[in-house]
């Protein structure tokens, strides 16, 4: 390819998948339409979202209360929208962050539209983020071909509905959205439901705002995970969640809560300058 344009690197935690835009000096035009393009699986790379690499200070609209000189994740999700979190997204953005050189392994800070996410990122692939405090603000329903689901409405810094019961998880259609309480989500809602397993574990299917059904979202399991706990009668504890592509670990405490799970770099390449300007 003689004319190049933006490099990008594919990425994935537990198949939620993404295009990552490094953009160090802060001047990508990362417009909704490009979006949309990139992570259309016919046209662009396809991805459930983007995540652009950029120092906090670059972005015009970055939260005031993280440090101008952190990287931020500016998440996208494959509709264009923008998302405060992305827990999965994270995961995979640290590990970039590390292997770019951009970042020394260990201990960093991710800045989100969620606030500051401190991560730890291990030898063996996978990566620990402190997702903060879960907070339940109602209980709601929704409902999948006719039949009703009862949930709880949990903010991860973006926000959920965790449905947890016993359903039989592999007879969910998820290729329409399902119906929300537009009073108590205004801005749409990421959807999940939640089968306990016994003991500490859980399976879990997703509907994303912004996406459809995803493999996995990493803000659902700790939503998830909070909702489990909260029908077993517990406020602290920790649950392994099986989605449909892999598994990860939550745990919740009185200080907050962490996800732990993998995350992977497929490759990377670069954009063609023509497909850039008019993708
Ligand atoms: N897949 C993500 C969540 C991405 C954002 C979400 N679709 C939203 O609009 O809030 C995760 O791993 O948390």
């Amino acid at each position: 390819m003689r004319n190049r344009g933006p490099a990008f690197v594919k990425g994935h935690g537990t198949q939620n998948d993404f295009v990552i835009l490094p953009d160090t000096g802060g001047e990508l035009e990362l417009t909704a339409e490009r979006v949309r393009a990139l992570c259309d699986r016919r046209r662009g790379l396809g991805a459930d979202g983007v995540l652009r690499v950029i120092r906090t200070g670059a972005l015009p609209d970055a939260p005031a209360d993280v440090p101008a000189d952190v990287w931020f994740m500016d998440y996208r999700n494959a509709d264009g929208s923008i998302a405060e979190m992305c827990g999965n997204g994270v995961r995979v953005f640290a590990r970039y962050l590390v292997e770019s050189g951009l970042a020394e392994p260990g201990e960093l800070l991710i800045g989100t539209r969620a606030g500051v996410r401190p991560v730890r990122t291990r030898p063996d692939g996978r990566v620990t983020v402190q997702m903060g405090q879960i907070k339940f603000f109602g209980e709601s329903a929704t409902s999948v071909s006719g039949v009703d689901f009862a949930g709880v409405a949990v903010d991860v810094g973006n926000p959920h509905l965790a449905c947890v019961g016993d359903v039989d998880l592999d007879a969910l259609d998820l290729t329409g959205t399902p119906p929300r309480d537009t009073g108590l989500f205004p801005d749409g809602v990421n959807i999940e439901f939640v089968q306990p397993l016994g003991g500490d574990e859980v399976r879990m299917r997703v509907h994303e705002r912004g996406v459809g059904e995803t493999r996995s979202c990493g803000t659902g399991t700790v939503a998830a995970t909070a909702a489990a706990l909260r029908a077993a009668g517990e406020d602290t504890g920790s649950r392994v969640v099986h989605v449909p592509g892999g598994t990860v670990e939550v745990e919740i405490t009185s200080a907050g809560s962490t996800l732990t799970g993998p995350a992977v770099l497929v490759g990377g390449g670069q954009l063609g300058a023509e497909w850039w300007q008019n993708p």
